[in-house]
Order: C-alpha cells, then structure tokens, then sequence
C-alpha cells in the first residue's frame, strides 16, 4: 500500500472504530447515526458490515416469521452481493443503498431497492415474498412496521426528487443518501413528512369518531388533517375539528406522534381536546366526512373487541383503527381515563 494511502487507511480506521466504539449507548448511537450521515466514507465502511433490506420498487421484501406474521429480510453486504451477481445485476447497485439508522443491537441498517431486476428471482433467492406496504404494515411485528415504513418513505423520497424543483437540473445524493443537492445551484433538500392533527375529542362521558367514504365498511377513526402553511397544532387542530363538525374544541392535550406511511409519509401529531356538554351538537361537513358520532365508552369497549372487518353480507359493525395506527392509541387513552375517573366517582 503506498506512503499516501496508509495515513488515510488508519484515518479511516480510526473513524470507523471510535464511530463503532462510539455505538454502545443511546447517545452514542445517534451520534455515530449523525456522522455517518456527514462521512461518506465511514458511511461506505458501514454499509459493508450494515444490515440491508430489499424493496421491489418500493415493495418490501418480507418472509413469515410466525402464523400471519411477517418481518423484513436484513441481509448482509455479501449475500445482497450474491443476489445481485445471481440476479445478472453487477455490485454496484449497492452504493445506491440508502442509510435508514442503527438498530438497538448496534446494527447500521440499509434500504436497497432492485426495482431494475425480476422480483422472483430475487424473492427466491432470499426465501422472502415482495408484499405491498399497505397490506404487509398491518402483518409485521410490532417495531417493525414503523421501520419498513421508514424504509419505504426514503426510497420514495429519492425516487421523487431526483430533479431540483427550481432549477429542473439533476440533484446528487450523499452516501447515506439523507440528503440531495441540486447539481447547479446547490440548493439542499432533505426527506420530508406533511404534518397531520390527528384529535379525539371528548365531552366528559363520550368521545367522537368519524368515517371518509373512502374508509372500509364500518371502520371509524379520530378526526384527522393536514397542518397548513404556518399554522402551529393546535390552530391546525382547531380548524380541522371546526371544519369537519362545526365543533370549537378547547383544553387541546399533546398524547404522542407517528409517521405514517400512507398514502405518502404523514406526521401524525396526536391530541385529545374537549367540548363542554352543552356545546357538542355536530354539524357534520358531509364533504369532508361520511359521517361522525359520539360513542360511549360501553360502544367503544365493544368496537375495539371486533378484531376483522365486517363482511360485504354483513352489518357494517363499527370496527376501530388497529394497534399499528395513532388513533388506536388515541382511543384505548380517553377509554382508560373513563374508566379511571369512574372508578374514582
Ligand atoms: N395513523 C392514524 O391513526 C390515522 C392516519 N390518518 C392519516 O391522516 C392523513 C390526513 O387525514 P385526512 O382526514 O385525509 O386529511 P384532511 O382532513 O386534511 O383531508 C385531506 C385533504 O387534505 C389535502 N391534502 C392532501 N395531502 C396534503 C398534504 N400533504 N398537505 C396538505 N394538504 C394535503 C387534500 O385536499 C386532501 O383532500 C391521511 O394521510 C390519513 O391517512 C387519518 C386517520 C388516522
Ligand atoms: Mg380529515
């Protein structure tokens, strides 16, 4: 190796190990997580002993891990190596991989979408099935979804914005790929989520839920919408509520937040609010919602135990949004809080 590259080789290595001594803590972990984001070249070294996971223009490749359970295939540099090799598809796919973060063991994950190659050769390959996020979200285990659906958001990300929107040039990823410059004039751009309010409102003894036409049959949720241009959450919530059934909420309380993939990379900021009894009489924006109502905490015990949508021969039962979504979330809250505060009359 010549005198010029051994500094740099033990530069590297140096990086790589004190990043890498650097990941044994939650704090460490998102600051290794950072600077790979800033090094390309440490981000290089990371991938070669990162995890990936393999999308199909922009489906994930899964395999079932227990009865109606699935969980995303994590393959290692080498074996994504051979797919491509197998798949007639030459090595170099795989700097195209995009970082997505470090996983509580210490492992540096990567997305990798093949969409140029056949989804069954590289499905048989691995010993995994291509299934669409929508229908695969709801089948994956508990942490993850939120990380497939993250996944699915960056490559979308990339695949959209590959022109700079000002100056229609091509713009150029980093080797993480958390960012894109536009080739002219520098201008940055970063993957980004659309804010959504998502709000159940109380009036002390019910809480209210509606329903889109778009919405499966029976399937009720909390009010939801997009936050505009300069609002804060709580003018977004306030007008959404207004908007869609003429109610002035007051005492707007934050719960939690979640990205959400569909349809594409909400933020859902999630809150309860309250309406005083006296001023809870709806007047339902029936071009916003399909319909909306009180329930009791008795109606939402029963909804929350119908676990499959009704059937098209059957009563269209009211069914809730299932543990993946905020608004379950939302839901099993104010009904604890009702059951704690009867418990305390
Ligand atoms: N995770 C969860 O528990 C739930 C998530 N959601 C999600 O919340 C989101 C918003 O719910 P909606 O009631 O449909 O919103 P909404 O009440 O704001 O109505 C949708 C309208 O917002 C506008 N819009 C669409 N995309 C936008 C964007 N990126 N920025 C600004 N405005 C936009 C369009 O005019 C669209 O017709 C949806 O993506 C839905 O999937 C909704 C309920 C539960
Ligand atoms: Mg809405």
């Amino acid at each position: 190796m010549s005198a010029l590259l051994r500094p740099l080789r033990s530069l590297l290595f140096a990086e790589h190990h004190s990043l890498t001594r650097f990941c044994s803590s939650f704090v460490s972990r998102m600051r290794y997580i950072n600077r790979l984001k800033e090094n390309d070249a440490a981000c290089v070294s990371a991938l070669q002993s990162g995890s990936i996971l393999l999308f199909h223009r922009l489906i994930p490749l899964l395999q079932c891990s227990d009865p109606g359970t699935f969980r995303p295939i994590a393959l290692s540099y080498s074996e994504v190596q051979s797919v491509l090799q197998r798949a007639g598809a030459d090595g170099s796919l795989l700097k195209e991989s995009v970082l997505i973060g470090c996983s509580e063991q210490n492992q540096v994950q990567f997305c990798l979408d093949v969409g140029e190659l056949d989804p069954a050769a590289v499905a048989e390959e691995c010993k995994g099935t291509f299934m669409e996020l929508r229908k695969a979200f709801f089948l994956l285990a508990g942490a993850e979804a939120p990380l497939v659906a993250k996944a699915q958001a960056l490559l979308r990300w990339h695949q959209i914005n590959k022109f700079c929107g000002a100056t229609g040039q091509l713009t150029q990823r980093n080797q993480a790929g958390s960012h894109r410059v536009c080739s002219s004039n520098s201008n940055v751009y970063y993957p980004k989520m659309s804010p959504v309010v998502i709000v159940l409102v109380s009036d002390g003894k019910r809480c209210l839920l509606g329903r889109q036409s778009s919405f499966p049959r029976g399937l009720y949720s909390a009010l939801a919408g997009f936050c505009d241009m300069g609002e804060t959450l709580e003018e977004a919530l306030r007008r959404e509520v207004a908007e869609e059934v003429g109610l002035e909420v007051q005492n707007i309380i934050y719960s939690s937040s979640q990205h959400w993939p569909f349809p594409h990379s909400s933020f859902m900021l999630a809150c309860h609010a309250t309406v005083s009894p006296a001023h809870s009489q709806l007047d339902i924006d029936h071009l916003e919602l399909e319909d909306a109502r009180w329930f009791t905490e008795e109606e939402i015990t029963c909804a929350l135990q119908v676990k499959a949508p009704p059937r098209r021969d059957q009563a269209p039962t009211v069914w809730l949004p299932p543990k993946h979504a905020v608004a379950h979330r939302l839901i099993t809250e104010w009904r604890d809080q009702q059951r704690r505060s009867e418990g305390s009359d």
